[in-house]
C-alpha cells in the first residue's frame, strides 16, 4: 500500500512515502521557505539501499505549488518512484489538534473538515496550515484515502486530575475547555522504541520532546498519564518561539495596561517569545554560536530552557511514584548534547546520571547515554512521525 505522509507547517511540508508494511520509506523531502524568497526542495529517494538527494530552489508562493511540485518529482521520468498520482492509496496527514471530537486516525469528510475548521483558533501555527495541506492533497492525490492523525489522541489515557483545569466545571462540560497535549504521536512513536530497546513493556518513561515545539511526557505502561501542553500547543516548556508557562496574570496586564489585542497577545506569546523571544533566534545552532561569542543574553536563555525540563522531570518523577528511563528526542534533543547535559546536571538525587563521553558521541539509532550503574536509562531516540502516522493509516485501511 502507497501511504504518502504529509506535515505542514505554516511555511514548510515535510513529507514521506512508504509502501506499507516496509517501514523503510521510498522517498521523503522538505518544501521550505513557502512563500518566501528562495524557496527550495530537499527531496530524497531511498532505491536499491542508495539515497540521492535532489535540491530545487524555485518560486513557491503556497502550498499548492509546493505539492503539485513534489508531485512532478514523485512522477518524474528519472528519478520517480510512481506512475502518476492515483498510486498513492493513502494520503496521510498530521494534525495537531483533534479538539474533542477526534481521538483516533479519522478519514477525512466533508464532516470531518467542517469540524477541523473549528480547532484553527486552538492550534493557530499549525491547524489552519494541515487543513491547506488536506485540501491541497485531495486536489493532487485524488484517488486516495485522505486520513487525519492527531498528536492530541496519545494522550486521551490521561486521567481527569491531570487534564482539567481548575476553573468552574461548566468550561469543561459545555466548552471541551481541557488539557489535550501534543506531539502525542512522537511520545508514543519513542516510548514505544523505548520498550523495545528495553525489552520490557511495564515501564516508567519520561519523553522529552525538543523540536521548534517542544513538550514533555509522563508514560506509564505505555500511555501518556500527564503531559506539558495543554488545551492549545502553547503551555509547559520554553520553545523555539513560544514561551511555554507563563503566569495568566500577564496577559490581563497587557491588556489592560499596556493596550494589547487579544491578536497581539497571541502573535507575541506564539510567535515573539521562547528563545527568539529571549536571544532573537530561534534555531539552537545559533544560539550555541552567541553563548560561544560569549553572550550572557544567551546563555541565561539555555539554561532557563534547561531548567524549565528539569523541573518537569521532578513534577513527572513524583507523578509516576519512579522513573525508568528518560527519553531525549526531537531536532534539539537529538542533537544537542550540551542541552541534554544541562538538563541531567544535579539530578543524580533522582537516579538519573549522565555519562558525558556517550553524551557527546554521535551514532544513528538508538543511544544509551546515561552511566553504567545509573538507575534511570537516559536514552537519545530518534523520533519518526511520518513511520509512525503511517503505521496508523495501514492498520485503518489494511
Ligand atoms: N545540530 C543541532 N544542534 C542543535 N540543535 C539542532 C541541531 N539540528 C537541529 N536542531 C534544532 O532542531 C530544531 C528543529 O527540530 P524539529 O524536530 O525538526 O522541529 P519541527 O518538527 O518542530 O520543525 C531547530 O530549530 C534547531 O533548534
Ligand atoms: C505541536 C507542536 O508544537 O508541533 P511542532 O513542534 O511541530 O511545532
Ligand atoms: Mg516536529
Amino acid at each position: 500500500m502507497n501511504i504518502f505522509i504529509i506535515n505542514s507547517g505554516s511555511s514548510s511540508i515535510k513529507y514521506q512515502l512508504f509502501r506499507m508494511p516496509s517501514s523503510s520509506p521510498v522517498c521523503s523531502g522538505l518544501v521550505d521557505r513557502i512563500g518566501l524568497e528562495n524557496s527550495v526542495i530537499v527531496h530524497k529517494t531511498y532505491i536499491n539501499d542508495e539515497e540521492k538527494v535532489i535540491k530545487i530552489t524555485d518560486e513557491i508562493p503556497d502550498h499548492e505549488a509546493g505539492l503539485k511540485k513534489v508531485n512532478e518529482l514523485l512522477t518524474d521520468s528519472e528519478i520517480g518512484v510512481i506512475t502518476d498520482a492515483y498510486a498513492i492509496e493513502v494520503v496521510g496527514h498530521r494534525v495537531v489538534h483533534g479538539g474533542e471530537s477526534f481521538t483516533d486516525p479519522t478519514i477525512i469528510t466533508p464532516e470531518v473538515k467542517e469540524k477541523l475548521k473549528l480547532t484553527f483558533q486552538l492550534a493557530p501555527l499549525h491547524n489552519p496550515a494541515a487543513f491547506r495541506g488536506i485540501e491541497v492533497a485531495e486536489k493532487i492525490f485524488r484517488g486516495a484515502n485522505q486520513v487525519a492523525v492527531f498528536d492530541t489522541a496519545f494522550h486521551q489515557t490521561m486521567p481527569p486530575k491531570a487534564f482539567r483545569f481548575a476553573i468552574p466545571d461548566s468550561y469543561y462540560t459545555d466548552h471541551n475547555i481541557r488539557a489535550y497535549g501534543f506531539h502525542g504521536t512522537s511520545h508514543q512513536y519513542v516510548s514505544h522504541q523505548a520498550e523495545l530497546y528495553l525489552n520490557n513493556k511495564a515501564l516508567k518513561l519520561i519523553s522529552i520532546h525538543l523540536g521548534n515545539g517542544c513538550s514533555i511526557t509522563a508514560v506509564n505502561n505505555g500511555k501518556s498519564v500527564d503531559t506539558s501542553m495543554g488545551f492549545g500547543p502553547l503551555s509547559g516548556l520554553i520553545m523555539g518561539s513560544r514561551s511555554g508557562d507563563i503566569d495568566p496574570t500577564i496577559i490581563f496586564y497587557l491588556v489592560n495596561q499596556l493596550g494589547y489585542d487579544i491578536e497581539q497577545v497571541s502573535n507575541l506569546l506564539n510567535k515573539r517569545s521562547g528563545m527568539i523571544g529571549l536571544t532573537g533566534f530561534s534555531d539552537m545552532r545559533d544560539i550555541r554560536r552567541l553563548i560561544a561569542e560569549g553572550d550572557e543574553q544567551a546563555k541565561l536563555a539555555y539554561d532557563m530552557y534547561a531548567y524549565r525540563i528539569r523541573k518537569y522531570i521532578g513534577a513527572y518523577t513524583a507523578v509516576l511514584n519512579g522513573l525508568d528511563a528518560l527519553i531525549f528526542t526531537a531536532g534539539v534533543g537529538e542533537n544537542d548534547p550540551i542541552i541534554r547535559e544541562l538538563v541531567c546536571r544535579d539530578i543524580g538525587y533522582l537516579g538519573i546520571e549522565l555519562d558525558t563521553d556517550k553524551n557527546n558521541t554521535r551514532t544513528d539509532g538508538i543511544r544509551e547515554i546515561s552511566k553504567t550503574g545509573s538507575r534511570v536509562k537516559i536514552l537519545v531516540i530518534p523520533t519518526n512521525e511520518e513511520l509512525e502516522i503511517a503505521s496508523q493509516c495501514y492498520e485503518l485501511l489494511k
